[in-house]
């Protein structure tokens, strides 16, 4: 039996982190943990491009934008949304999931689905800690580079 699995190399891969200003103070830590992977990867610091949105509703148009471009390997999306009072969580986090995947279908560029979906701030916080098994941002990261590594080993 022939057996394909990406490899987290990611000497030459060209990476965008998409992330949200909404809940910034989660948010950036997730970026942070996705830089760590991707340093950690081999990423070369000047193929990796950072691009703020306002929330997480906007980071499917974004993300949209860019995988058209052609011009990444990989796009990290990046966000945290947090229950509050009304269905509105669920029509963000929901439009979100949905458009992030149509995209990655579309265009064929791995996008990593680093978006924090909590009922509190304490769920959200939990999963935006500085080591790689708790930080959405981290395991982002490494299933994009994963991800863009088994896509070459399949066009080959
Ligand atoms: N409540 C959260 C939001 N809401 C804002 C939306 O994402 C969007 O920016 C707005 O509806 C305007 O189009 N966004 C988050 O990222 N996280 C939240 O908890
Ligand atoms: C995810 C959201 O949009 C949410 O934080 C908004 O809070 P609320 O439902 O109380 O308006």
């Amino acid at each position: 039996m022939r057996s394909i699995q990406g490899e987290f190399d990611g000497d030459g891969l060209r990476i965008a982190i998409v992330c949200t200003r909404w809940n910034d103070d989660i948010v950036d830590r997730l970026v942070d943990g996705a830089l760590d992977v991707l340093n950690d990867c081999g990423v070369d610091d000047n193929d990796v491009t950072l691009v703020r949105v306002p929330g997480a509703f906007e980071l499917p148009l974004a993300v949209d934008r860019l995988a058209e471009r052609d011009d990444y390997d990989g796009i990290i999306a990046l966000g945290a949304v947090i229950r509050g009072e009304t269905p509105h969580f669920d029509f963000v986090a929901g439009e979100c999931a949905k458009g992030l995947s149509a995209t990655a279908l579309e265009y064929g560029v791995p996008v990593g689905f680093g978006v924090i979906t909590a009922d509190n701030a304490e769920q959200a916080d939990a999963r935006a800690q500085p080591d790689e098994d708790h930080n959405k941002g981290a395991e982002a990261a490494s299933a994009v580079v994963e991800m863009a590594s088994l896509l070459r080993m399949i066009a080959e």
